[in-house]
């Protein structure tokens, strides 16, 4: 017979993680950032920093992507308490997608209160060009369709519903306060605002498949976030999505462009400074309003 697998985590098993975490650092987090491919530059913001190898953390997967680093950073920033994923998980690791947003509750146990969720993600859209910085507004999950949902399985009504609702998913004030943030920095030109489509990957998408997903409403196109989000929206948290556009994704059969993960992180480097001041001013203007915009 076939050795019993896992479903899932249990409450205690998040709560040995948070309590391990609670107990090695003084930080107290209200926000959490999770870096997307090649983003990790972002935890550089953080100041006082507490860095854990995720190796070293008790039930915490391991990256195994390049452009993430494994490690959460802990720190402040402009005086807010925060915690940083540098290196993210997805579906095509060959993670169960229970273990893909397991951080997510960890971090409500630690009391985190607003999610930033970042990623690299391919432009579909054709006012879209690489190096954009679009606001989620809202998401297209193609693996929730099929039955892939982190939320699949008995409910735990400790972290959140049964049915949780996801028309508000992406949080309106923050998207109008990201907006004015982004006004007030002088990177409007390359803002936009949009829907994100999650795929499996960890092939990027074909043409026909590029087609398909801007027809059903997708701008933006990637391999992670939504899970994360859903997890995230279920236990109450407030969410603010930010993809960075690091490639146009290829529409045209005559085109002799490739989406390729060194173009993804080389556009990451190139956005890093700009994306470190929209997330810092953005994050101290949470503060100013204490997380009422
Ligand atoms: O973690 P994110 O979603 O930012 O990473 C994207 C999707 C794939 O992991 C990778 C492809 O280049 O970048
Ligand atoms: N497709 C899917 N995921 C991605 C892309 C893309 O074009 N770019 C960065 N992540």
């Amino acid at each position: 017979m076939f050795p019993e697998q896992k479903q899932g985590y249990t409450y205690e098993e998040y709560k040995v993680t948070a309590d391990w975490l609670r107990a090695k650092t003084e930080h107290r987090p209200l926000i959490a950032i999770i870096c997307g491919s090649g983003l990790g530059g972002l935890a550089e913001i953080l100041k006082d920093q507490k860095v854990f190898s995720y190796s070293d953390i008790p039930n915490f997967p391991q990256s195994t992507v390049q452009g993430h680093a494994g490690q959460l950073v802990f720190g402040t920033l402009n005086g807010k308490s925060c915690v940083c994923m540098q290196g993210r998980f997805h579906l095509y690791e060959g993670f169960p997608i229970w273990q893909v947003t397991f951080p997510i509750r960890v971090f409500q146990l630690l009391g985190v209160q607003t999610a930033i969720v970042t990623n690299a993600a391919g432009g579909l859209n054709e006012d879209y060009n690489v190096g954009d910085m679009m606001l989620i507004k809202d998401h297209l999950n193609l693996p929730g369709f099929a039955g892939n949902s982190p939320l699949v399985g008995p409910n735990d009504e400790r972290f959140g519903p049964r049915f949780p609702c996801m028309s508000d998913a992406y949080d309106r004030d923050l998207r109008k306060l990201a907006q004015t943030v982004a006004r007030e920095l002088g990177f409007s030109d390359f803002l936009k605002e949009g829907v994100y489509s999650v795929v499996g990957g960890p092939s990027f998408e074909t043409i026909a498949e590029c087609h398909m997903l801007k027809r059903l409403g997708a701008d933006a196109v990637g391999m992670s976030t939504v899970h994360e989000v859903i997890v995230a929206r279920h236990c109450g948290m407030r969410v603010f999505g930010l993809s960075l556009i690091t490639n146009k994704a290829v529409m045209d059969y005559d085109s002799k462009s490739k989406a390729n993960h060194e173009e993804v992180l080389q556009t990451g480097r190139e956005r890093a400074s700009q994306l470190k001041r929209m997330i810092s001013s953005f994050v101290e203007r949470l503060e100013r309003n204490n997380n009422v915009c």
